[in-house]
């Protein structure tokens, strides 16, 4: 168990939501649906890894803004960058990047964005949210196969050109994109369909005839169970094989979580990926790592991809949430469509939200965030075996080991565990079924662990 015990103030009980968050709900539901809401916040006082709501209960925050917080509330280096005369400038002068691009963009994305690329990308497309950069990267997918089923330079057909203004074929061509079970992908129309974690997503929403692959489920502890896992991930290996050899139409490109996450922290083993690096290779489609969550640091490597030591990288790598901004990095240039205005829209992604992340991967970078991370999940992940030794029913399935704080565990009841956890004073998130996941920022430091893991012990007494 850790060893400094905190003092019984700390665990203080909270009524969560408090009284004005409740009132403020009230007021809020009938011109904004606030049924997702568990507390209003006070951003003002929240600070570094604190959330303040509005009944002044402070909660230490390992849910991060759903994994989107980089580095604390009310950073410094963040606050001097909005205040900039640049911010400023990109703020009140937003440009439609693709046309009118400012002086500076250039610099933005080489001496900005553009430093942290994944090894061997060298390239990227700006965009708002998670959703849409995967929707951009299936479309760079999708136009990358029709060039190569064409040939280089050739040009486009009438034919081509008259039916993809009718919606059908050759010109809108019946292609596809591969997900896993458990997926999750985004909310767009193109995005939803390749999110195969829960029906509240997709219900009622007219869908594209996508295959779905198995994704591992392995079990655990991971040591007890190698034969068993190896085999379970072989088998979902041969039926992406299968489902790409026998779809209705050619698959483009597979994409596919580090670490499944809304969908339950689902975890692979490096050998997993290898293999689908080598299934998509030998079909020659896209390989489209979706690090919306994992990226930015909070595997303890900059993208979680780099622990599977890839024998080539992903073809594109997708990424939003604690990046600020969004897009997806890619180093082929066949991946750049043939004519310019075909991967395009007004604002392309927006400069200001670049700003915004050029500052927080400077703040990474100077602060040594993501090897603290490592470090810090390491010791964390201890400490919550421990704890699991002890709570066996409580604790299942632990797993994030080596992976930073990434770290997630089964429960019986994850909706009540993480409410009692709330009222404790730690704001702590659950996924897939009955996972309660771990998302601190990446300013979590070894002296928060004691709060966290006493917090949990309380709260399963
Ligand atoms: O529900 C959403 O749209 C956010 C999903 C997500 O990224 C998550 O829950 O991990
Ligand atoms: N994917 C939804 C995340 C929000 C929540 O479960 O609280």
């Amino acid at each position: 168990m850790p060893g400094r015990i905190l003092e019984e103030s700390t665990f203080q009980h909270r009524q969560v939501p408090g009284p004005v968050s409740k009132t403020t709900v009230e007021k809020l539901n009938p011109v904004w649906d606030s049924r997702a809401v568990y507390f209003v916040v006070d951003y003002a006082k929240s600070h570094d890894s604190f959330l303040v709501d509005v009944d002044g209960n402070e909660f230490l925050d390992v849910y991060s803004q759903i994994a989107s917080i980089p580095v604390g509330y009310n950073n410094a280096r963040l606050i001097e960058t909005a205040k900039s005369p640049e911010m400023v400038n990109a703020l009140v002068n937003r440009p439609a990047v693709g046309n009118f691009p400012a002086q500076g963009w250039l610099a933005q994305l080489k001496d900005g964005l553009l430093r942290v690329a994944p090894k061997g990308h060298n390239k990227v497309f700006t965009a708002q949210s998670g959703s849409e950069a995967n929707e951009l990267a299936y479309k760079a997918a999708f136009m990358r196969y029709m060039r190569r089923q064409r040939g280089e330079g050739v040009e486009w057909s009438q034919q081509e050109i008259e039916s993809c203004m009718n919606n059908s074929a050759p010109g809108s061509p019946d292609l596809a994109i591969l997900s896993f079970k458990n997926s999750f992908h985004g909310r767009g129309f193109g995005s939803l369909s390749t999110t195969r974690s829960k029906a509240v997503h997709k219900l009622d929403i007219p869908a594209f005839n996508w295959p779905q692959a198995p994704f591992p489920a392995l079990k655990y502890p991971l040591e007890e169970n190698v034969e068993a896992n190896k085999a379970e991930e072989e088998a979902c290996l041969k039926k992406v094989e299968e489902l790409i050899a026998s779809w209705h139409c050619p698959v483009a490109a597979v994409i596919v979580e580090p670490i499944q996450s809304e969908g339950g922290d689902n975890h692979a083993s490096p050998a997993f990926f290898q293999g689908l690096r080598d299934i998509t290779k030998r079909h020659d489609i896209m390989l489209i790592a979706d690090e919306v969550q994992t990226g930015f640091g909070a595997t303890g490597r900059f993208w979680a991809h780099e622990h599977w030591q890839l024998s080539s990288p992903p073809d594109m790598v997708t990424f939003s949430k604690k990046a600020q901004t969004a897009g997806y990095f890619f180093g082929d240039d066949s991946l750049t469509p043939d004519k310019a205005y075909r991967q395009f829209n007004t604002w392309i992604g927006d400069p200001a939200r670049v700003l915004m992340c050029n500052a927080v991967i400077s703040e990474i970078i100077d602060r040594n965030l993501v090897e603290q991370t490592a470090k810090v999940g390491e010791k964390l992940y201890t400490e919550l075996a421990e704890l699991a030794k002890r709570f066996p029913d409580d604790i299942q399935n632990l797993r994030g080991k080596g992976q930073g704080t990434y770290i997630a565990f089964d429960t019986r009841n994850a909706a009540t565990l993480v409410g009692a956890m709330r009222s404790l004073g730690v704001n702590i998130g659950t996924c897939g079924v009955r996972t309660v996941r771990l998302r601190p920022m990446l300013i979590f430091e070894e002296d928060q662990i004691p709060r966290l893991v006493q917090t949990l012990e309380r709260a399963l007494k």
